[in-house]
């Protein structure tokens, strides 16, 4: 799939025809929950569900490295810590496909590059609109900026809820995951990690 930034927030799948085999697979999860695909609430759930799934995976269309490649060399003598904090993200965890919600604080130490500051938050999407543990998550984000932007430090700190943690199994609520990845200084000086995380507030 070709990523069409343009597309993103209004729900790029909404046209997309659905494969006949996608909506009886919903049909028969909807029989085997126990309830009749076939009454009038429910004809059209199937299509629905399979479109609600292509916007919530629509990450798989999306290049996170792409975000990243529009980078500015001149930020007037800027040489600090540049920090995108509370970043509201939704995923799904690839255990049960139940949501994952939470916020992520991005930072980074520029080396020779910054970024629009828009393309943190995107890179996150990308990656949170997939299937995913939250753990591999933090370091895809923290990752690619690593690697793309050559930052001299990035850190990547996650707050999560996992739905299937209270919708179901251990059903118990109000309990946040919390990662973080730390690269470059970040990582090898406690100094600046202390620093960024006392910025991120964590
Ligand atoms: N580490 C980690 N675990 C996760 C994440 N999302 C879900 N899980 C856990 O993945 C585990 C899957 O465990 P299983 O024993 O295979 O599945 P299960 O029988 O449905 O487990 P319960 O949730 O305990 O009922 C569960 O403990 C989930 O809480 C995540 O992002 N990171
Ligand atoms: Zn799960």
């Amino acid at each position: 799939m070709i990523y069409d930034p343009d597309a993103e927030s209004v729900g790029e799948s909404s046209k997309e025809p659905v494969p006949t085999e996608v909506s009886d697979a919903i049909r028969t999860l909807i029989r085997w929950s126990g309830d009749n695909p076939e009454r009038e609430g429910l004809i059209e759930t199937p299509e629905r569900v399979a479109r609600a799934w292509r916007e919530y995976c629509r990450g798989y269309g999306d290049d996170p490295a792409y975000h990243l490649s529009r980078i500015f060399h001149e930020v007037g003598g800027y040489d600090d810590v540049v920090l995108l904090k509370d970043i509201p993200f939704q995923s799904h965890c690839e255990h049960h496909m139940a949501p994952i919600i939470g916020r992520a604080h991005i930072a980074y130490l520029p080396g020779d590059y910054v970024v629009g500051i828009s393309k943190l938050a995107r890179v996150l999407h990308a990656f949170a609109h997939r299937l995913q543990v939250q753990e591999r998550l933090t370091s895809e984000v923290a990752n690619c900026i690593w690697e793309n932007l050559k930052p001299q430090g990035v850190a990547v700190v996650i707050e999560a809820t996992h739905g299937c943690m209270t919708g179901r199994g251990v059903r118990t609520p109000n309990v946040i995951m919390k990662t973080s990845r730390m690269l470059g200084v970040f990582r090898d000086d406690e100094k600046s990690r202390e620093e960024v995380l006392k910025l991120i507030g964590s």
